[in-house]
């Protein structure tokens, strides 16, 4: 899997580096400056054949230092360059204060003021390229004044004609790259967070910030240059597994012998043995009553098409003809409450349970639940289980490390309030009107904004949280799903850059998703693996079939995307 990783962790890295003596950090200045220019190339292959018109914001760290070096190397190709520098450029750190010094031996430098950039833009008209390189990682504040104001002036470039796209060195800058969030919160620049950059490239690893959030959209596209110091890479993590962040996929590996393409011959003792449905595990799901059986039948769906050698519905009594019309493959059994729930249960061949999804509220429910976070197999905990949860303390004392808890956003608030509430908090007061004859409100606000700081509250931190409050695994769902356990190992799926799907929300894609994993789990997957494999599918899935796509195609996607994945 991708790591991603943490603005401290990145800072760690490059010391690493660069405390060896193997590798200088001018050297990796100039590699990220001409990654940058790279992937332009690559990106944009008209920029290759003919010098361009560039306009380079450079800032007062080593981001701006990138900017001095991507400056030089596009002159170098006869480009019209123009850098406007935030700060006092004789005060940038060493590495950046060489750049500037080799960039102004041939090139000019005017202060980045809004007037400047403004007469600059009025005198050309605008540039075919822009580069933000004010911050990156060194980010600890909101951007404010001018420099702010002119970010604002890159939003929607490259969206008419003959108007440049910006392309952002690391992050655009403010972006908190550890949560995704932006800093700062009013404006043309925080108001345009989809219409900023149209590529942005990072460095090594990509960061948990440019999946999280306002990260994709303000990033556009993300490309990550390899600066060769992944030999030092996870020094940091030596002990601390727990802080480290992966990138969701999945691998053949995941679905063990039901992807197997070996040659029959080899298959066969690959696994030791013949192998039966019972050896892909037995997944149960506990459907609602009459009328409400669709979302269980949907998620038993996605256990079986998964690999999950057998599924079965547990179905109350009133609802079994209704079930029994709509199944072939999948399983049901009678369950009318809790006690016939258990004695299902002694069978411990059912490995792996599911309930949530259509299951409906009031004490019979809460009792069926109770019965499943008693039997202590691998279980999802999905929609109305999690719901029942929040109501019921009880019901949160029984949870186990086997469970996986699947709620999204409101399900999150209603089970961990406080720390939605951390999450979803504004970043700031309500901004007013600078002509505003409310003073004191103005100044409140300009104090919050002054006394940000950075990293952010993120989702990564909230999920974390959450599952060490709760004991078990959490996954927070959206665009952006983020898996964690409690010790605090985290994984992230973003369905978005190349991935987005956005499609996938539809009534009865959790349910799906529930089954998946629930299916996975029962082919004996731990509890993170089943997870990041299952939102990986549920993603890959909906792409497959793309718009127009319905809860009930998910699961007959899955056939055609492991065909791809094991090939
Ligand atoms: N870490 C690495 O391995 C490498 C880092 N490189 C570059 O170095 C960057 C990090 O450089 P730095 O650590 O110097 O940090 P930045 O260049 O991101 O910014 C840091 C400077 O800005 C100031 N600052 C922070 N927030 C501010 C605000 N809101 N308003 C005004 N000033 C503010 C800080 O006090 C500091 O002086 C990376 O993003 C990347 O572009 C590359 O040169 C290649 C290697
Ligand atoms: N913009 C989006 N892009 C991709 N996936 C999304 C997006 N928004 C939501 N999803 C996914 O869609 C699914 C919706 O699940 P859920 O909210 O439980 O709905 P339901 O209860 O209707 O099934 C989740 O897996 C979620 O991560
Ligand atoms: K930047």
């Amino acid at each position: 899997m991708t790591e991603l990783l943490t603005s401290a962790q990145m800072r760690a890295n490059e010391h690493a580096a660069i405390a060896s003596g193997e590798v200088t950090g001018l050297e990796l200045m100039e590699r990220a400056g001409r990654g940058v220019v790279d992937a332009i190339f690559e990106h944009w292959w008209t920029y290759r054949q003919r010098p361009h018109r560039a306009v380079i914001l450079c800032g007062p760290g080593n981001n701006g230092g990138d900017g001095y070096v991507v400056a030089r190397l596009l002159r170098d190709l006869n480009w019209d360059v123009t850098v406007f520098a935030l700060g006092d450029p004789e005060r940038l750190p060493p590495d950046a204060l060489t750049n500037y010094n080799r960039w102004v031996e041939t090139g000019r430098v005017a202060p980045l003021t809004l007037a400047n950039y403004d007469a600059y833009s009025d005198a050309h008209g605008p540039a075919d390229l822009y580069i933000d390189a004010l911050f990156g990682t060194g980010i600890t504040r909101p951007v404010t004044g001018d420099a702010w104001e002119v970010l604002g002036r890159l939003v929607g470039m490259g969206q008419g004609m003959g108007v440049g796209p910006v392309v952002a060195v690391d992050a655009p800058s403010g972006l908190c790259m550890d949560s995704g969030r932006l800093l700062g919160a009013e404006g043309a620049y925080a108001w345009g967070l989809n219409q900023f950059a149209a590529l942005t490239v990072t460095f090594d690893c990509p960061k948990v910030g440019h999946y999280l959030a306002d990260g994709p959209g303000l990033c556009g596209r993300l490309a990550v240059v390899d600066i060769g110091i992944q030999k030092w890479r996870g020094q940091y993590v030596v002990g601390k597994a727990a802080q480290s962040v992966w990138l969701a996929e999945m691998t053949p590996d995941d679905l063990g012998a039901r992807a197997v393409t070996l040659p029959v011959k080899q298959a066969w003792h690959a696994h030791h043995g013949q192998t039966h449905k019972y050896s892909h595990g037995h997944a149960m799901v506990v459907t609602g009553g009459e009328g409400h059986t669709g979302a269980a039948r949907l998620a038993a769906r996605g256990a079986l098409r998964i690999g999950a050698g057998l599924v079965t519905l547990a179905v109350p009594g009133p609802a079994m003809p209704e079930v029994a019309a709509q199944i072939t493959a999948v399983m049901m059994r009678e369950i009318s409450d809790a006690r016939a729930l258990d004695t299902v249960l002694e069978d411990e061949r059912l490995n792996a349970l599911c309930i949530g999804p259509g299951l409906g509220f009031g004490p019979a429910r809460a009792d069926l639940v109770r019965a499943v976070l008693q039997a202590k197999r691998p279980t999802v905990l999905d929609a109305d289980a999690l719901t029942l949860l929040a109501e019921h303390e009880e019901l949160r004392d029984l949870l186990h490390d086997g469970c996986i808890l699947t709620p999204h956003g409101g399900e999150f608030a209603r089970l961990f309030p406080d720390i939605a509430a951390k999450l979803t908090a504004p970043r700031l007061p309500k901004p007013s009107d600078s002509q505003s004859a409310d003073l004191a409100a103005h100044n409140a606000y300009r104090s919050a904004l002054a006394a940000q700081t950075g990293p952010a509250y993120s989702k990564v931190d909230a999920v974390r949280e959450a599952a060490k409050r709760a004991g078990c695994t959490v996954l927070l769902k959206g665009a952006d799903t983020v898996i964690a356990r409690p010790e605090g190992a985290a994984v992230v799926h973003a369905a978005v850059y190349d991935r987005a799907a956005p499609w996938l929300a539809t009534a009865g894609s959790g349910d799906v998703l529930a089954g998946i994993m629930t299916g996975l789990l029962a082919m004996g997957q731990t509890s993170v693996q089943a997870a990041a494999g299952a939102v990986w599918m549920h993603t890959e899935c909906a792409r497959a079939f793309g718009p127009g796509l319905i809860a009930e195609d998910l699961p007959e996607q899955i056939p055609t995307v492991v065909k791809a994945l094991v090939k």
